[in-house]
């Protein structure tokens, strides 16, 4: 971000001078933690009867599952958790986006995933641990771990009245504290990397109406792969985040591309597509993301992309086309809801006509395309293509797409391990790798 000055607003200023308070913080931790490893953490707020008797574990889980009703649907407990919140703790307010609606969703995938918990621990905990990394960006502080608890227990008192027992109020609480104490350590992992990698908009090319290819400089590296996503923010939209695969992959003079169409008014999709120009600046979270190539060129591969899903697609094929030799068959498939949304049509067409073990496949669902070219749901199309059986695949796009598409995958005898696939970017959180 630039640097305060007159004709930068207040709050834009304070927001800038907090995260410079950030930086330092930070410094002063990785130092004390390299000449003090051993250090034990911050004493906590006063617990909850029994809270440290022992850690979460499958009978508080239980015990929670069972007095769900209690607190769900969670839009009351959440409504209440950041109405508590921000009356004791105002200034909390201001690390938050003006709207809260996806905060609010957000964490109600979180609860969820907390308590039913669908991975193995070892996905979990590394769920949490990734959680924890990306929320540095937020200006996270272990301090702020307390205010939540403390929020939330008062939001738990006011929902589940007389019906939240000591004992359930100690479980909760054992439940959050399992989650943050990931996060923290996730946080406290990450201290030698910047909470946020700052950008500036080289190019900003627009397709059609609602779509916009950016590239954005990052000023210091950022450590992404081919086939991996990271959370964008607009200063026109003060920490509101969301997630946008990288559409290239990584290149020596730090420039990155995105693929954002803008769903709805007022997003972060909105800013980047209609008010963002070439000169302006974004942030950027961690990378992140489970589709990419490693150990995968033992196979030919499958790949799938609806709309802009095509963006992680074109920085794996970009990472394929820089390799020398042992070049594996590539079938691609572009589903696009006709042919004038095919944006990257071009940029298709021209690797296709360079690479002989690349095959593109439009696939056109609402008007037909040019002769030949398959029509209708992408999923059918790949179907009707293959053997897929010995090949690794790569799917990404709208949820019902990847969902469909990795049905028919897997109907068709292709291993789950082979088939990639990452959350729901825009509209879900981070948690849970196989979304
Ligand atoms: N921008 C990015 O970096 C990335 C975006 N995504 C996701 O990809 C999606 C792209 O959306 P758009 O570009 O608006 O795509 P779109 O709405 O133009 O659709 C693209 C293709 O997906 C098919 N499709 C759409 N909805 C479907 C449904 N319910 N069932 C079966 N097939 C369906 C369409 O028929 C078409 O073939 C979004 O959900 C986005 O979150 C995924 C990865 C990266």
């Amino acid at each position: 971000m630039s640097r305060p000055d007159a004709g930068t607003p207040v709050s834009t200023q304070l927001g800038e001078e907090y995260y410079a308070l950030l930086a330092r913080h930070d410094a002063m931790r990785l130092r004390r933690r390299l000449l003090a490893p051993e250090r034990s953490p911050a004493p906590r707020e006063p617990e909850p009867a029994g809270a440290q008797q022992r850690r979460y574990d499958r009978a508080d889980r239980e015990l929670i599952m069972r007095h769900l009703p209690l607190v769900t649907p969670f839009d009351g407990l959440i409504g209440h958790l950041y109405e508590v919140m921000f009356r004791r703790w105002p200034y909390l307010r201001s690390l938050f986006p003006a709207s809260m609606d996806f905060q609010r969703r957000h964490l109600a995938h979180m609860f969820r995933y907390l308590i039913e918990s669908p991975g193995s621990p070892e996905e979990t905990a590394a769920t949490f641990t990734r959680l924890g990394r990306d929320h540095r960006k937020l200006g996270v502080r272990p301090v702020h771990y307390e205010t939540f608890e403390a929020s939330l227990r008062e939001a738990l008192r006011v929902c589940g009245g007389p019906g939240l027992t000591a004992e359930l109020d100690a479980a909760w609480t054992r439940m959050l504290r399992f989650a943050v104490d990931l996060m923290v350590a996730g946080a406290d992992a990450a201290l030698t990397e910047p909470p946020a990698w700052e950008g500036v908009v080289t190019a900003h090319e627009r397709h059609g109406a609602d779509l916009a290819v950016l590239r954005v400089r990052t000023h210091e590296p950022y450590p992404y792969r081919a086939g991996q996503y990271g959370a964008v923010a607009s200063p026109l939209l003060p920490h509101a985040w969301r997630q946008y695969s990288m559409a290239c992959a990584p290149r020596a003079d730090n420039v990155l591309e995105f693929h954002v169409r803008r769903t709805g008014p007022g997003g972060v999709s909105e800013a980047l597509v209609d008010r963002t120009r070439v000169g302006d600046e974004v942030r950027l979270g961690p990378p992140a993301g489970t589709m990419t190539l490693d150990g995968e060129l033992t196979h030919d591969l499958v790949m799938v992309a609806g709309g802009t899903g095509l963006a992680p697609v074109k920085a794996l094929l970009e990472e394929l086309a820089t390799r020398r030799q042992g070049h594996r068959r590539v079938d691609v498939y572009v589903g696009a809801r006709a042919p004038a949304d095919l944006y990257a049509a071009r940029w298709l067409a021209e690797l296709e006509a360079r690479r002989t073990w690349l095959r593109v496949v439009p696939v056109f669902s609402g008007e037909p395309g040019p002769a030949g070219t398959p029509v209708g749901p992408v999923a059918e199309a790949v179907a009707a293509g293959g053997p897929w059986r010995e090949r690794a695949a790569y799917v990404s796009g709208p949820p019902r797409m990847v969902a469909a598409t990795v049905e028919r995958l897997a109907g068709l005898g292709v291993p789950a391990e082979r088939i990639h696939h990452d959350p729901v970017l825009g509209t879900e959180p981070v948690a849970g790798a196989g979304r």
